[in-house]
């Protein structure tokens, strides 16, 4: 059993899942990230491929289609009448890809349910009006907050212009700055730790 995925590396943009092909040199930087993401999805079939291995693999492009249009496209004909749920507002602009507003005017989707409207002004509830113009329900507003804190740097260099810096430091219980790391900040799944997953 082997997952795929694929992202936009060191060009910027989501890691949606799908497939593709790899742009660039192989000694970018992006390497290591993507080959630990490779060892993270393989680790999911754990107990389910013997006697096959566990493999990942993990397909990089710039420029592809936004979340929206991958899994409009695996859902196929199942879209039509359906409800699609998304984190981030569909955009209605022509920017690297076409709009994801009217790949689901297309697909016929009955409803919409999104989480948050983008941040950015070329988008800002543009993509909502497009949905509902065509007829199509749209709830918006669903664990936003999850949502936002998901893309709180891209929130942030939208507002600000500025890009989102988080400083970590340690200090002793006296207020003296420490040259080491303090007791489970390195544990796996913390704030810290998913911070330090990210490209
Ligand atoms: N709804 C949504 N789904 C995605 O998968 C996205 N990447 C985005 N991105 C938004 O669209 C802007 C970029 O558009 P292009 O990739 O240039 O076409 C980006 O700034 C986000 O606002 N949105």
């Amino acid at each position: 059993m082997s997952i795929s995925q694929i992202g936009s590396g060191k060009h910027g943009g989501v890691v949606m899942i799908s497939c593709g092909a790899k742009e660039g040199d192989s000694g970018d930087k992006d390497d290591g990230f993507y080959m630990r993401r490779c060892v993270e999805l393989a680790r999911k079939a754990i107990g389910c491929t013997s006697p096959s291995p566990m493999v990942g693999c993990v397909i990089v492009k710039a420029g592809q289609p936004h979340a929206e249009v991958f899994a409009l496209r695996d859902a196929g004909d199942v879209a039509e009448n359906a409800t699609a749920y998304v984190s981030l507002e569909p955009c209605n602009h022509y920017g690297r890809t076409p709009p994801c507003s009217e790949v689901m005017v297309k697909a016929k989707l009955k409803e919409v349910v999104i989480g948050m409207i983008d941040p950015n002004p070329i988008v800002a509830t543009r993509g909502v009006q497009r949905l509902r113009d065509a007829g199509i329900d749209v709830v918006v507003g669903v664990e936003e907050e999850l949502c936002k804190r998901l893309i709180e740097a891209f929130i942030h260099k939208m507002l600000t212009g500025k890009p989102f810096v988080t400083l970590r430091y340690s200090l002793s219980i006296n207020g003296h700055p420490l040259n080491q790391l303090g007791e489970g900040v390195t544990d796996s799944g913390g704030y810290h730790s998913q911070q330090m997953a990210c490209p």
